[in-house]
């Protein structure tokens, strides 16, 4: 299985049986990075070849300076002044190249590192935002955020140690042509152990594979489980579920420290081995040089060289060992990054641009079906239009369809069957940029960002000075309340608009959506927390403006209802009624139950609210 970038993976190939190729897939993995950031990559692998380069200079230099310099001294009792400056100078050369091909080397690691883990960032965002509501529908935002956290990090682990192990490779293959030059009976030392270490480390990627796995699947359900609970603190608080949610939380951490205890464990037995494996080398290669020595097959200078070559190698040797630990643990990260670039399903968008005008847009529904992922039918055979400036409410019992049907008026979700038009175009052909000029969506769930009131309106859409602001403001009656605001329009509003009631949010995001001035206002029970009269005050207010959009609405309160132009009645996810709202009240009997149901429920509502302001003010 190969691991292109953007290819189908399923991390689910990496089950214990699947991984046979892992080397393989891991050194892909490498490969498709380098491809990513090719210079910081040379840079890093230069410098470390120029400094492993020197290393093995620096041995023939302490090799000539004991042999040629010490030796000599210590034995006539006299040193000429010129070849002692001379080893100083060759000494000090060598090092300082090697400390400077360090620091290129670390750079290149680190701007490799981090430049491909921000690439792979943006893409799962790009990614995320491409893909449909139904796959987020399916994709917890905590499990998100560990694709596009421990995963990426996980995937990118092995270009920290990358460079020096190049450079290391570098240096083993001189070494190995100095060792066989020098005696081959050291150079068989040294060819023993490299295949040693790499069949350790063979075993311990395979061993390491599934536990990786299972780790990156408990970060990521850690990562769901906790942004849950967060963002569920009201109501935890409020229902007392403190203890229970705490226990929940505990259960997924307390799972993911053992699965990091059991890949500790892995770890703990091998990388001794791993990294004791050069140093034994290094011991048997002191041995063999010394038999050697003696046997007069090599002399001082020779013994000295490929001692100190030995015990510098020991440590680089290491390096390869980290990339290749890192490997099973960053196959199973890319595997899972590789599967949200890879998911597909998005919301193409077509070729075609509304003609540019300021009138109010027509939306009709041609014999429209949806069904869900899950194979739940939510509409059926829905026909019917929004003229250009009418209003029309949807109407309907709980889970009858309204908001699918505004989600598809928004062009969220694509119909099944049937086709939704926007002035005659099928939606499925208009691009995007004329989708989001003419159509706006508010939800009754309203979001407001951390950020000012005029940032929140504006959303970074050009042209939106402060005036259309305020008019927007006026629109959506929430003039009053900005006016209120310490600091008006610059008023940071805290994360979700924590210091905002939910009526005021409410109103502020009615109030974004017409900043942009819509030609199609689809409204999915976006007052449900305003007062009653501001609610049809705001409504009426944006049927008799002269710019009026055309409006869609989910509404449930009488007044809102019987402002609209049309009502079209939902029931099980079919049109069963349609027509002025005091014609479906005389004509349509469970039509006419639910909204005196409704208005019931309102004017409990409003009773108990009084009843409760009289008792406060008693
Ligand atoms: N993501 C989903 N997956 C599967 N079924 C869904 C999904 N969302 C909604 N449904 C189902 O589709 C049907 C219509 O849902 P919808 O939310 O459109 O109803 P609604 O009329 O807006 O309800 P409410 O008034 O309670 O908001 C319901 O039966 C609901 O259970």
């Amino acid at each position: 299985m190969t691991l292109p970038t953007g290819a189908a993976a399923d991390p689910d190939d990496l089950a214990a049986g699947a991984d046979e190729h892992l080397l393989g897939r891991g050194l892909r993995n490498i490969g498709d990075m380098i491809r990513i950031k090719p210079k910081p990559f040379a840079v890093g692998a230069a410098g470390a070849m120029i400094n492993t380069g020197m290393t093995l200079l620096l041995s023939y230099v302490i090799g000539w300076v004991v042999a040629g310099i010490a030796v000599p001294a210590y034995e006539s009792g006299e040193v000429a002044l010129g070849t002692v400056l001379l080893g100083v100078a060759a000494l000090l050369g060598t090092s300082i190249i090697r400390f400077s091909s360090m620091c290129a080397r670390r750079i290149g690691a680190g701007v490799m590192q981090f430049g491909v883990q921000a690439e792979w960032r943006r893409r799962i965002t790009r990614r995320y935002l491409a893909l449909p509501v139904s796959w987020h529908q399916k994709h917890p935002t905590g499990t998100l955020l560990s694709n596009a956290n421990a995963d990426v990090e996980a995937a990118t682990r092995p270009l920290a140690p990358l460079p020096f192990a190049c450079g290391t490779l570098f240096m083993v293959v001189v070494a190995m042509i100095a060792f066989f030059t020098i005696d081959w009976a050291i150079a068989l030392v040294a060819l023993g152990m490299f295949p040693a270490l790499f069949a350790l480390n063979a075993v311990f990627a395979t061993r390491m594979a599934p536990r990786a796995k299972r780790a990156q699947e408990l970060r990521a359900e850690v990562s769901a489980v906790g942004h849950e609970s967060f963002d569920g603190a009201l109501v935890v608080k409020a229902m007392g579920r403190e203890a229970a949610e705490t226990e929940r939380f505990s259960a997924s951490a307390t799972e993911l420290r053992d699965a990091m205890i059991g890949v500790g464990r892995l770890r703990a037995a091998f990388e001794p081995a791993i990294s004791g494996l050069p140093e034994i080398a290094v011991l048997v290669a002191l041995l063999v040089g010394l038999a050697r020595f003696e046997a007069g097959a090599i002399d001082l200078e020779q013994l000295v060289t490929v001692s100190f070559m030995f015990s510098v190698l020991a440590f680089p040797v290491r390096a390869i060992g980290w990339v290749l630990g890192d490997l099973p643990a960053s196959v199973v990260g890319r595997a899972r990054v590789d599967h949200v670039l890879s998911a597909t399903g998005d919301m193409a968008y077509g070729y075609e641009e509304l003609p540019p005008s300021t009138a109010p847009a027509r939306l009709e529904f041609d014999a429209v079906a949806y069904a869900y992922p899950d194979g739940h039918e939510a509409l059926r055979e829905v026909t019917f239009s929004v003229e250009p400036g009418t209003t029309v409410a949807l109407v309907g019992a709980t889970g009858s369809g309204k908001s699918t049907l505004a989600h598809l008026a928004a062009r969220l979700i694509d119909p099944t069957r049937g086709t939704v038009r926007l002035d005659g175009f099928d939606v499925r052909d208009l691009d995007h940029a004329s989708l989001a000029r003419t159509t706006a969506l508010v939800q009754q769930i309203p979001f407001v960002f951390d950020d000012t009131v005029r940032a929140n309106l504006a959303l970074g859409r050009p042209g939106l000075d402060d005036e259309r602001l305020w008019d927007a403001l006026v629109a959506a009656g929430a003039e009053k309340f900005v006016l209120n605001l310490d600091d008006g329009l610059d008023t940071e509003v805290g994360e979700r608009g924590t210091s905002l009631s939910g009526g005021q949010r409410q109103r502020l995001t009615l109030a974004r959506a017409l900043a942009g001035d819509p030609r199609l206002l689809v409204l999915d029970d976006a007052t449900s927390a305003v007062d009653p009269k501001v609610e049809s005050q705001i409504l009426a207010g944006l049927k008799d403006s002269s710019d009026a959009a055309s409006v869609l609405v989910v509404a449930y309160r009488r007044a809102t209802i019987a402002l609209a132009d049309e009502v079209v009645f939902l029931e099980g996810g079919r049109i069963t009624a349609r027509g002025p709202h005091a014609e479906l009240l005389r004509t349509h009997q469970p039509y006419a139950d639910l909204v005196t149901a409704y208005e019931r429920a309102e004017a409990e509502r409003e009773f108990d609210t009084e009843f409760n302001d009289e008792e406060g003010a008693a």
